[in-house]
């Protein structure tokens, strides 16, 4: 397998009042081309941090460390080689503007089309994430679609250009359960469709679970446990791994438990 992107001993700090937070503490990580890899960890651990560096998005702050593309041979653009989704998808969507202009022209920035060939793919786009009525949608505004409608046409956006890596930040947590399902099933169909890499950045480690062959886990800006799901789930080394996956068992074990290997 080929490393599409390796972190070595990043460290971020933010100034914040006069003083520093540090986010991200000597992070070294390798992603592999290809893979779902999803980072969890509790409220603060660093995880946005760390999809931020990746995309080149953070706000001011020092970053030491090195971030490498050896998969992709070059530094990535943001748009064409990363799409990014982000937990409230009005905050990525341009209210005033229609839907299909929203898509079409990330197609036609980093694609080169022309204004009907991008609207062409974002109605090809609009359909394969399942947005009832392709069609209307490309004329409807963000207000009139509902909050996983929205989410549908943000995810649209992001892989309008065909990125290498999906960065996936709390991208169902806004949303209720069955939504929040329906959008990780999408999200699983088009990764694998398009021979994406995943990063799926989730508090909720049964929801990382159900989507990820790797699972890093963050804890106080620092990688604290990296392994496959099946032995972060069933063989834990870390206490606090284990106190999340404790957090879930009573309230809905059964896919941790499969994923064990428990259960027949
Ligand atoms: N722009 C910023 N300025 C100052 N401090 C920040 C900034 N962004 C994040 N932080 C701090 O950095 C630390 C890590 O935050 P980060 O958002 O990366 O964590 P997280 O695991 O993604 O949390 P959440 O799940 O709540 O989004 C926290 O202490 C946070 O308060």
């Amino acid at each position: 397998m080929t490393v599409l992107a390796s972190i070595g001993e990043l460290t971020v700090t933010y100034r914040r009042d006069g003083g520093k937070v540090t986010a991200l503490r000597s992070v070294s990580l390798d992603i592999m081309a290809g893979e779902r890899l999803a980072i969890i960890g509790e409220s603060g651990s660093g995880k946005s941090t760390l999809a931020l560096a990746i995309a080149e998005l953070l706000p001011s702050s020092s970053a030491d460390g090195r971030i490498e593309w050896p998969g992709l041979g070059r530094t990535p653009l943001l748009g064409r080689d990363i799409g990014f989704v982000f937990q409230d998808p009005s905050a990525s969507l341009d209210p005033v503007m229609t839907i299909g202009k929203q898509i079409a022209e990330v197609a036609r920035t980093h694609l080169g089309l022309n204004w009907s060939q991008a609207y062409a793919k974002a109605r090809n786009l609009l359909e394969r994430v399942r947005l009832p009525d392709p069609d209307a949608a490309l004329h409807a505004f963000p207000h009139q679609l509902s909050g996983g409608q929205k989410q549908r046409v943000a995810i649209a956006a992001a892989i309008a250009a065909g990125p290498k890596l999906l960065i996936a930040d709390e991208a169902t947590s806004a949303l209720d359960t069955i939504v929040q399902t329906e959008i990780v099933a999408l999200i699983r169909q088009l990764v694998a469709e398009d021979g994406m890499t995943l990063l799926f950045i989730s508090h909720d480690i049964a929801l990382a679970a159900e989507l990820a062959e790797r699972i890093a886990v963050f804890r106080h800006g620092r990688l604290v446990e990296l392994g496959t799901t099946a032995r972060i789930v069933g063989a834990p080394t870390q206490a606090y791994t284990r106190a999340l996956l404790d957090a879930h068992i009573g309230l809905d074990a059964a896919p941790l438990l499969d994923l064990a290997g428990r259960r027949a």
